[in-house]
């Protein structure tokens, strides 16, 4: 029987991801201290994937626990490089630095799901792309930051993909909708399959 979801995040980029999908879906953000969290979970030695992973069941849970029979979904993205995690960067300067470092490498972007379902964690997906950056010259990049902040400073990677950010890219391996920050098509089929959505 369709159930509605609700979306534990305050991304407008998932929710008008699900939305346009056709999913009935309610967002209402589970507000976490990611930064802090992340920061300790790296502190241990946690690997990336483990750590967006963690993050997404936290807001999933923080949200079931307060709406115990809702089908919840929690969402997280993380960019993997040289084996650390990155989230959003908190100023221009720090996306200075992060675009500096990606240049002309490859990092990986994680996006983690998890649905609570009568308070439990009920499903779990981690989509991985794996992007390469041209070598973009500082001059590009001054202009990128000045003309893309105010919409790039919400992304975990420093780019909108579907803005000026593809111009960072040599080459992308991976799911659009990941990149994006929502693995869509597994999901879909998971709600899918569990007649949660028309098949
Ligand atoms: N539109 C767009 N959004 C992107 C892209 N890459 C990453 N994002 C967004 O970057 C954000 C990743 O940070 P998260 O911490 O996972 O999510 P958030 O926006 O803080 O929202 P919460 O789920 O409440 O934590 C998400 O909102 C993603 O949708 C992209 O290429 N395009």
């Amino acid at each position: 029987m369709p159930r509605p979801l609700l979306l534990a995040s305050a991304s407008e980029t998932r929710l008008s991801l699900l939305r346009n999908a056709g999913v009935q879906v309610t967002a209402l953000p589970a507000r976490i201290d990611e930064e802090t969290i992340r920061s300790s979970l790296e502190a241990e030695g946690a690997h990336p994937r483990d750590i967006a992973d963690a993050l997404a069941e936290m807001k999933a849970r923080k949200l079931a626990d307060k709406h115990p029979d809702a089908l919840v979904l929690g969402c997280d993205q993380v960019l993997e490089f040289d084996r650390r995690a990155f989230g959003k960067p908190a100023s221009m300067e720090d996306a200075r630095q992060q675009l500096q470092m990606l240049r002309g490498q490859s990092h990986r972007l994680l996006s983690a799901l998890v649905v609570y379902d009568g308070g439990k964690p009920v499903w779990r997906h981690i989509g991985r792309v794996d992007l390469t950056m041209r070598h973009f010259s500082d001059l590009w990049l001054e202009g990128y930051l000045t003309r893309n902040w105010d919409s790039l400073r919400h992304s975990a990677g420093g780019y909108k993909l579907e803005e000026e950010g593809i111009r960072l890219f040599s080459a992308i391996e991976g799911d659009y909708f990941t990149v994006l920050g929502l693995p869509l098509l597994p999901l879909l089929s998971w709600l899918e399959l569990r007649g949660f959505i028309d098949a």
